[in-house]
């Protein structure tokens, strides 16, 4: 099947810092030549140590960054920037939910209102208040809390409103930035089983980016490893855990802390 979200080369460069003021500027290579193909209704992860460039890779995935060279297609189609209103076809079937949602949620908002943001900007057609309430009944969150503002729900609350957001414009990807690492155990348990279930149900891709092995194990069957802005491998995800062939990977199996079962 093809790919709902494919990279291809990406290549993006930083400006780096001079070591002193006569020294050539060094510049630094966040991605190097990173291909990356995500299958209609594939949970798929993103590991690296920090500073391997997921970040990086994550905001070209969104187009929020532009690549210096690759390109990024969607449904077989050219992601492209340029005007907001032409990524609107992209942003309508690839979503993002940030790692913190309790500082990314306009905190004067009510529930039922950031919910419903996304679907006004993107000119999302039909009937935006049942679209809402659909969302908040996928990520099980009360209707009780449509009213109420981020300041007075729960982390796990607040990280279902997120979710919600990401979900009401009816998305065919969701791209998740450590979806649970903020959050207590129990809570990190409900979530990761619900983006399980949202991914099963709804036919949705996921491409998960996260530190915590056992929550990648439990959610995604194919994993990506990303180390000094290079895939280094890619593969079933057990394989990759019972036999980490990169030492980047071996140094994330060993340094990475596990959920009890
Ligand atoms: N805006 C920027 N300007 C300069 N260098 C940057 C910029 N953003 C990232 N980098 C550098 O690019 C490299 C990759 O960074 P990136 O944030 O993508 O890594 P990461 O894997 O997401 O790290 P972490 O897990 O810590 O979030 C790092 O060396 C970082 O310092």
């Amino acid at each position: 099947m093809s790919a709902v979200l494919a990279a291809t080369g990406l290549e993006r460069t930083y400006a780096g810092t001079r070591p002193h003021p006569w020294a050539r500027r060094e510049r630094h290579r966040a991605l190097r030549g990173v291909d990356l193909q995500l299958a209609p209704g594939e949970r798929l992860a993103l590991v690296g140590s920090s500073g391997s460039g997921k970040s990086t890779l994550l905001r070209c995935l969104l187009a929020l960054d532009t690549p210096d060279a690759g390109t990024v297609h969607c449904d077989g189609r050219p992601v492209r920037h340029g005007r907001p209103a032409g990524l609107r076809w992209f942003r309508r079937r690839v979503q993002y939910v940030p790692q913190d949602p309790a500082s990314t949620l306009d905190p004067r908002m009510t529930v039922g209102a950031l919910v419903a943001e996304p679907l006004r900007a993107l000119a999302v057609p039909g009937d935006h208040r049942a679209a809402v309430a659909t969302a908040l009944q996928r990520v099980r969150l009360d209707p009780g809390l449509t009213d109420r503002r981020p300041g007075e729900l729960s982390g796990g609350q607040a990280q279902r409103v997120a979710l919600a957001r990401a979900l009401a414009p009816a998305p065919e990807v969701l791209l998740a930035d450590e979806p649970v690492s903020g959050l207590d155990l129990a809570v990190r348990r409900q979530v990761v089983e619900l983006l399980g279930e949202l991914s099963a149900d709804g036919g949705l891709a996921l491409l998960l980016v996260s530190h915590d092995l056992s929550v990648v194990a439990r959610l995604c069957p194919r994993t990506v490893v990303l180390d000094d802005g290079a895939v280094v491998e890619d593969r079933a995800t057990d394989a990759l855990l019972a036999d980490p062939h990169h030492p980047a990977t071996r140094a994330l199996v060993a340094a990475v802390p596990r959920l009890p079962a």
